[in-house]
């Protein structure tokens, strides 16, 4: 399964404990995610991480183009929905394109749990 990881800065903690706590789901997937996220999991939690450019600097549309081409299967992006991002149209566009392509995408906590019981019901088929 190949899984992107994605937070807002004051989502990345809520991020780093949610993927901590799932360790032995995300830990069979292949992980992509934008710069400071991933290296941020990748220091804390020691999973590797193929990262991209930070989402200000363009890393919201890298991962995005990977999911055009069907290269990732679910989307975990915790969305800070109460401050402004420099890079708000690259966040529109990539939430955009995950429901043209149907790709699964939880923005909160709540639905990342059950993103990953679904993650985790892939892995064992
Ligand atoms: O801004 C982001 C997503 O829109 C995330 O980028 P960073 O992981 O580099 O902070």
């Amino acid at each position: 399964m190949n899984v992107a990881l994605i937070a807002h800065d004051k989502k990345k903690l809520d991020l780093v404990m949610f993927v901590k706590e799932w360790k032995h789901v995300f830990g069979q997937c292949n992980l992509f995610a934008t710069k400071t996220t991933g290296t941020l999991i990748e220091e804390k939690i020691g999973l590797d991480i193929k990262t991209f450019n930070s989402g200000p600097l363009g890393g919201d549309l890298q991962i995005g183009a990977l999911l055009v081409t069907g290269d990732i299967d679910f989307v975990i992006f915790l969305r800070d929905p109460l401050t402004a991002q420099p890079h708000e149209p690259d966040v529109s566009a990539f939430l955009r394109i995950c429901d043209v392509h149907n790709i699964p995408l939880a923005t909160n906590v709540a639905s990342a749990e059950a993103l990953v019981l679904e993650i985790e019901k892939h892995l064992k088929k």
